[in-house]
Parts: C-alpha cells; structure tokens; sequence
C-alpha cells in the first residue's frame, strides 16, 4: 500500500529527506526537474515546439526554471520563460535556478500584472506557478492570470499540481485554477486527485519518484492508502492439493426479479468464476430457466413468497441486492437477515430499502460490506455537496458501524472499520455500463465465502474487477460486464 500524504506532511518528507540523506534541497530540486522532464519528453518530443514555462517565485516557480534549463540543454529552442513576479518573496533555490539562468543569459519576460499578459503564442504550456504551497484560493493577479493561461487552450502541463488546486480537502466547484491536459507529481499523487472533481483540474495525472525518503512517507499518520498489485498478489490464497468444494465456501446471491433477472445472473456468474466453492443464487421462479440454461452449477432457491432465509449460517457468504426490485416481501427478507447478525454484502436495490428504513442502518451485523454509488450513499447517509465531504461521512459510519463501505466511482474508496481509506487505482471508462455493479457484488461474496476477511475481501474484489475491465479495454471501446465476470479467473491466476 503507498501510504498518501498531505502537503504537509510531503513538506516534512522534503525537509527529512534533506536533513537524512545525502542531498541538498537545490539537488532534490533539480531531481524533480529531471523526472518531471523525463516524462514530458515520452509525451512531447518534437522539439520544434514553441513552450511557455510559467514560473512563481516558490519552490514550484524554481522547479519550472530548472525544467526550463533542463529542456534547453536537451535542444529545445522555442522556450520561452515568463516570472509571475506578483509577490516580493522568493524561494532561496528559486533565486539559484534564477540566478543559473541569469549566468547563461537566457531570457525571460518578468510578468508583473496579468493584465501585462498578451498575444502569448504558444503549443505548449509547462505551469510552475504554484505548487502545493498553495494556502487559498487564487484572487487578483493569479487569477487573472490563471483565467488568460486557461483561454488560450493549450495542452498545458502542470508541475506536481495544477496551480490553484488544492491537494486534499473540499475542490470548490467554482475551482478557477489551471485546467491542465496532464498533471506530473512527485513521488505521490495528491489525495484530491482521486475526486471526480479533479476532472476541473487535469485530465490525468502521472507520478514520478524524485528520491524522498520512502521510510518516512510509509510511515507518516495517514487515512489514505493506495492499493497496489503487490499487496494483491500476498493477499490472495493459492488453491490448496486436497481441497474440495467445501474448502472454498458456499455463498447465497439473493438477486433478480422478473425484469432484472440479468443482474443475478451476472453476480451468481462472477461469484462461480471467483471461486466460490458453492454458490446459490435465490431468485424469482420466473428466472429458473434462465439461471438453469446460463449457469448450470449454479444452485437455485426460488424465492417468491421468500421472507426468510432457512438456515443463514450454512453460507459462509450472503450478498443482497442486484436487480431484487423494491417490495414489502423483500424489505421483510432484508431485514430478517440483518437480525440473523451474520456479515451480508449489501448491494443496489437492498441499499434503497435500507436507506428507507434508518432503523436498519444502526443495526447492521458487524464487517458488512455496502457498496454504494454516489446517489444510493446520499439516500443512506444524506445529501452531500463535494466528494470530499462524502468520504468524510463514509469513513466516519464504517467505523461507527463496524462496517466496510465501498463509495463506487472511477476510484473506490474502501472505507473500513478501523478508520483507513483504501482506494483503488484499477478501473476504466470503458466499463462504464449497467451490470459492472452486479459483477463486483458476486466477486465480493467469492471471496467472503473463501473466508477472506471483510476488509481484504472488499480490497481484492474491487483491485481485481478493474484490472480485469483495464486489460479487456486494451483493444476495446467498451466492456460488458458479463466480459468481465468471465475474464476474473484469468486475472486472479496471473495474480498469483
Ligand atoms: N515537497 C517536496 O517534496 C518537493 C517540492 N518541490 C516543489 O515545491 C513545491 C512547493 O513549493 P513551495 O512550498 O515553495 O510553495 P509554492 O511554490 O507552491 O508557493 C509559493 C508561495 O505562494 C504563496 N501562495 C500560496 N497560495 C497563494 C495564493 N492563492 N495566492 C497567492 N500566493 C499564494 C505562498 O506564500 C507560498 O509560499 C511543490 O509543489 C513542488 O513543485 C520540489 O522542488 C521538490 C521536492
């Protein structure tokens, strides 16, 4: 897991790193400059192009000169370097980039007042303006400047963060900073850059490691952790000689209705190829057929006038929701459960009955997994205005609760019982369809009834449903998430 850190706390990094290591600050400066260079090159390399570097006076300004330099000497010629010169306070190794292009006599135009600003002509914009220095947001000048940057419409690059976004806390969504093409960051990605909000900002971003102290970062007090595939690949369990269906649980789907019936049968379909040793689909009557014809080894327990699960701890796993539809029957089902105390997977149509009835919520048996998008979070726990918020309010219910949430978007944040957000970095748009949710509900059940804790079955379910959806968007457009339920195995196998 990278552990994800504040502006603070990376500011920490920087001096720990300065004080610890053999490195001065001016050379942590030019390593930066060096990988932020190296990455623009894999993107642009026609050096014909005309680039405009705009540089504060902070230490984001003093990475923009040294870039500056840095593409000069690699035989950039159209360069031109513009000083935002609205304040009288500059960064000791701003002035030393400054005075090393000084000694070399490149020029530069000294931007006193945006309205200075006109007929700039340019392909490419490189901002160094502000960093992550930023204390509020932008006004007068900066603004201004910022406003005349974006209208030309560019491709513009940001150094370590768009200027005038903030890193972590709420995004405004009057944002009035740099809309960047692309956003290079050093060593870790900013927290705020996994908010759908972020879009205002860059279209994408892209880290590089600049040598801060990796001890130091892992180790700081944070909530956010990033997963990644190492951590995936220790978690899952090889399958043992000797087992047998019983070795890898029996999980229950309870999904469908006469309209819906798709959405069980994905889920039913995703938990069989997670490896669920058994798994039960329990569905209306009008949908034997269709589980019967589409996935024989899938168990049926018609459910028409079902309110109650016989024997609910016989599955080491029990998911609710895809497709049910709403009734009085199914809310009476979902609440009988929820007093048999066992963990369940709460999913779509079973998070809109809970959501109608609060009294539920606060009974919730410990280490459930909801897994809510956006408007089905809101209909639970209420309105929110920004993303920032929301996840405020999901991380503070997953530990009230003692349950895990798993607040659905491009990246999911898994919020668990102990406090922590993990958020996942696999996922594409090209599995932006109906049925995706479906698929994730089934695989989390899989891992459940495989006896994977909560918390580490919500982690591999979502890691892995998006790395299946990213390498099946390799040459497609789109991706159904039948597609997906299929490609699991194959994705969990290379995994191991
Ligand atoms: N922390 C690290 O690990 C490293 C940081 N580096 C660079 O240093 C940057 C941070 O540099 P600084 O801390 O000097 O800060 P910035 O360069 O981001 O900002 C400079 C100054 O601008 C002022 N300011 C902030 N918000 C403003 C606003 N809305 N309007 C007007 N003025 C405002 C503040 O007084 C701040 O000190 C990073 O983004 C990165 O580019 C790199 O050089 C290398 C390593």
């Amino acid at each position: 897991m990278q552990t994800l850190l504040t502006s603070a706390q990376m500011r920490r990094t920087d001096e720990f790193t300065i004080a610890n290591k053999p490195i001065a600050s001016i050379d942590l400066m030019e390593k930066a400059a060096r990988a932020f260079v190296q990455s623009f090159l894999r993107d642009e390399f026609d050096s014909t192009k005309n680039i405009a570097i705009f540089c504060g006076k902070g230490n984001n300004g003093g990475d923009g000169l040294a870039i500056a330099y840095l593409l000069l000497h690699n035989g950039y010629e159209n360069i031109k370097i513009y000083i935002v010169n609205f304040s009288d306070k500059q960064s000791d190794d701003f002035a030393i980039n400054r005075q090393r292009l000084d000694e070399s006599r490149y020029r530069k135009t000294i931007i006193n007042k945006a309205a200075d600003l006109k007929n700039i002509k340019t392909d490419i914009i490189i901002d160094a303006i502000l960093g992550s220095g930023l204390n509020k947001p932008l006004t007068s000048d900066y603004a201004d400047l910022v406003k005349y940057i974006n209208k030309l419409n560019k491709k513009v690059y940001a150094v370590d963060v768009p200027t005038g976004f903030p890193a972590e806390g709420e995004i405004p969504s009057d944002y009035n900073g740099i809309k960047a093409y692309k956003t290079i960051c050093f060593q870790r990605p900013k927290i705020n850059f996994f908010f759908p909000e972020s879009a205002l900002a860059t279209e994408k971003h892209e880290v590089v490691a600049i040598g801060l102290d990796e001890n130091f970062i892992q180790n700081q007090d944070s909530d956010f952790f990033l997963i990644e595939e190492s951590d995936i690949r220790h978690m899952l369990k090889p399958r043992k000689l000797f087992s047998h269906k019983g070795t890898y649980g029996h999980a229950l789907i309870i999904a469908g209705n006469t309209n819906t019936m798709g959405a069980a049968l994905l889920s039913s379909m995703s938990c069989l190829y997670t490896g669920a040793g058994l798994t039960t689909a329990c569905i209306p009557q009008s949908g034997l057929i269709a589980l019967n014809t589409t996935l024989p080894e899938v168990i049926a327990l018609p459910r028409d006038e079902y309110r109650k699960v016989d024997n609910p701890a016989k599955y080491q796993a029990i998911a609710i929701g895809p497709g049910l539809g709403l009734s009085a029957a199914h809310e009476k089902l979902l609440e009988n459960l929820i007093f048999d105390n066992q963990p369940l997977v709460i999913d779509a149509d079973a998070l809109n009955m809970l959501s109608e009835r609060p009294d539920l919520i606060d009974k919730l048996p410990e280490n459930s997994i909801l897994t809510p998008h956006m408007k089905e979070f809101d209909r639970l726990f209420g309105e929110h205005q920004n993303w920032w918020d929301r996840l405020q309010t999901a991380k503070v219910k997953a530990q009230q609760l003692k349950i895990v949430i798993m607040l659905k978007n491009q990246f999911t944040f898994i919020c668990v019982p102990k406090g922590r957000i993990y958020i996942n970095p696999t996922g594409n748009p090209a599995m932006a369809q109906g049925g995706m949710g479906d698929v994730l509900t089934g695989i989390i059940a899989a891992f459940l009834a495989q006896k994977y804790a909560s918390t580490d079955a919500a982690i591999l379910a979502c890691y892995i449903h998006g790395k299946a959806g990213d390498n099946l968007a390799m040459d497609k457009i789109v991706v159904s998430a039948s597609q997906v339920a299929k490609q699991i195995p194959v994705e969990i196998k290379h995994l191991m």
